[in-house]
């Protein structure tokens, strides 16, 4: 069986490569993100990792792998931000509360469908100006979701979680490996 990621993040690949998986081929999903009129953040996460996984074209000897991670604040979904002043927007909102983020993961090999949706609670210092100012200064809330990257400098203003650290990432390793196992994939060698 091959592995296709369906993911252009690079985070992806390397949370794979973190449980020994090279994958085939990465075939970058290309779906419209916008949240329906009053989609709950959960469900929304759950779909688009969904719609990712069938908008990857694969044949019937490939396994796609595809996830997506939403910001919750509440029933507020924070999505990529779209510039540094969005970015600002959400790092004020974040900050001294605690937060979820959602990633829901979708693996597909022919019209078969597996999914998990792994929540993780993060709680955020309360910031400063210049520990705003020097992360926006840093570039790094490019292209994630809340305008963070807990891998990243903004690490140093998380003082705690609870839940999945590669989940926060992008991609929960534990249970990618069981949705990956199920579809035929071997993670310790196994007889899939
Ligand atoms: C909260 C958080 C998010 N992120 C990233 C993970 C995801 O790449 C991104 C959320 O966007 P996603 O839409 O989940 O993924 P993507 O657009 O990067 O890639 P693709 O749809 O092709 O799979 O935010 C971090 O890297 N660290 C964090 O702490």
């Amino acid at each position: 069986m091959r592995l296709i990621l369906g993911s252009a993040s690079p985070r992806r690949k390397e949370l794979l490569a973190q449980i020994g998986l090279v994958p085939d081929d990465i075939r970058a999903p290309d779906i419209d993100e916008d949240p329906a009129k009053g989609e709950l953040p959960r469900p929304y996460c759950a779909r688009m990792a969904r719609e990712k996984a069938l908008a990857v074209p694969c044949g019937a000897d490939e396994v796609v792998l595809c996830a997506d991670t939403t910001v919750a604040l509440g029933r507020r979904i924070l999505g990529k931000p779209a510039d540094a002043g969005e970015a600002a927007a959400f790092l004020w909102a974040l900050s001294g509360r605690r937060h979820r983020v959602i990633t829901a993961v979708a693996v597909r090999q022919g019209d078969r469908l597996w999914e998990r949706v792994v929540e993780t609670v993060v709680k955020v210092k309360p910031l400063s100006d210049v520990e705003v100012n020097g992360y926006l200064a840093s570039g790094e809330w490019q292209g994630k979701a809340g305008g963070y990257g807990i891998q990243g400098h903004f690490g140093a203003l998380i003082p705690w979680i609870q839940g999945s650290f590669t989940g926060v990432v992008g991609l929960p390793v534990a249970e990618t490996a069981v949705l990956l196992q199920a579809a035929g994939i071997s993670i310790f060698g196994e007889n899939a």
